[in-house]
């Protein structure tokens, strides 16, 4: 194997990026996201690094949806050109995206980082675990299509991180929880044992919860800042400077980018239905299917709060949740309605 096709190996490449390149062999070169901003991409590929702008057709594509804007961990094509100048050219198809809420005209998701296989929910055992927080993360990661893992750190800094696990098992079904100490060094392998087969994982959590530390641990090498030590400019605003894509030689890729940071997300059904998999089953034994679970005969839910088997507080977090996915579909549906009318408009000016 070449020394290119190995660096393309080690950035998590897979056939599926392959046969998505395929139309572009020839012309472009294949490249993976390391970090965007506003003028164009810092890319990674065969030939190591690149700073590329964007292409006219990827302008042209964000002009008309937010969504198609190049995220780290994209797969894209890029073209050099004879003045040295490198574009942006396509943006492969996504194998899974996280997607945060960004109201604007043309749509309501932005692809925060994408072609993700774990979205790694970082929360720390001190200060207490916010459960609310991971339960939203939850739903973020349902949503993206890549599988959930929670791990919760500093539980050296804790009398009972076992106890605390068990409390947060309770609003992540069927997710595996890790007890991650970067500092002694304890549960690091299991974690370390994602990081496989070009895999690439997205770390997302509060500031503070240790990301940038656990990148560093997996890699063995201080390659992040930690703590405050983040360089701020001027305003005292953060800077990226930080590698916002890791890549571990033979192991894996970490995507750990600060769009992560504050994600506000785009609930849908599916995603809440993913995150809250034992409230879901529960509801499905009701004695009516339209049942709001408030005062009918028959609640399977109610009776399981009564019971003391579902927590009221999780029960409230699922509905508020709820109510947004439901508000955001309205939202999309008022959309096309409108995107309709205005097409009919214009066809009788015509
Ligand atoms: N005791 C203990 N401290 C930890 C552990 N993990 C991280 N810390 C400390 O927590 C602080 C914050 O860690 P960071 O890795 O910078 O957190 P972050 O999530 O990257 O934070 P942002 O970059 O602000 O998003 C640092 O001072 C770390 O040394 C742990 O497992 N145990
Ligand atoms: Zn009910």
């Amino acid at each position: 194997m070449s020394a290119s096709q190995q660096r393309l190996l080690d950035l998590g490449w897979t056939p599926d990026v392959g046969r998505a390149f395929q139309p572009y062999r020839g012309a472009h070169r294949l490249a993976r996201v390391c970090r965007v901003d506003r003028g164009g991409a810092d890319l990674a590929g065969g030939m190591g690094a690149v700073r590329a702008t964007y292409g006219g057709d990827v302008l042209r594509a964000v002009a008309a949806d937010r969504m198609a804007q190049p995220a780290v961990g994209d797969w894209t094509a890029v073209r050099d050109w004879p003045d040295d100048r490198v574009t942006l050219e396509a943006v492969l198809p996504r194998r899974t995206a996280i997607v945060r809420d960004s109201a604007d005209r043309t749509s309501y998701g932005q692809v925060v980082a994408a072609n993700i296989d774990v979205v790694v929910i970082v929360e720390h055992l001190d200060p207490d675990p916010d459960l609310g927080r991971i339960e939203r993360l939850l739903v973020l990661a349902w949503g993206s299509g890549a599988q959930p893992v929670v791990v919760l750190t500093k539980p050296d800094l804790v009398p009972d991180p076992d106890g605390m696990r068990a409390e947060v098992a309770e609003v992540a079904p069927g997710v595996e929880i890790l007890l991650v100490s970067a500092v002694p060094g304890t549960g690091l392998d299991e974690l370390g044992a994602l990081l496989r087969n070009g895999r690439t994982l997205a770390l997302v959590g509060p500031s503070g919860a240790g990301k940038s530390t656990l990148t560093n641990a997996l890699a063995g090498v201080p390659l992040l800042p930690t703590g405050s030590v983040r360089a701020r400019d001027g305003r005292g605003r953060h800077t990226t400077t930080h590698r916002e894509l890791v890549v571990l030689p033979g192991r894996g890729v970490i995507v750990d980018t600060p769009g992560l940071r504050a994600v506000g997300l785009v609930a849908d059904d599916d995603a809440v239905a993913g995150a809250f998999a034992d409230v879901e089953a529960l509801a499905a034994h009701c004695r009516f299917r339209d049942c709001a679970h408030v005062a009918e005969p028959g609640c399977a839910v109610r009776l399981a709060v009564a019971d003391g088997e579902l927590d009221e507080d999780r029960l409230a977090r699922w509905r508020k949740l709820r109510r947004e996915a439901a508000r955001n579909a309205a939202r999309r549906a008022g959309d096309r309605r409108s995107v309709v009318a205005e097409l009919e408009a214009k066809r009788h000016r015509r």
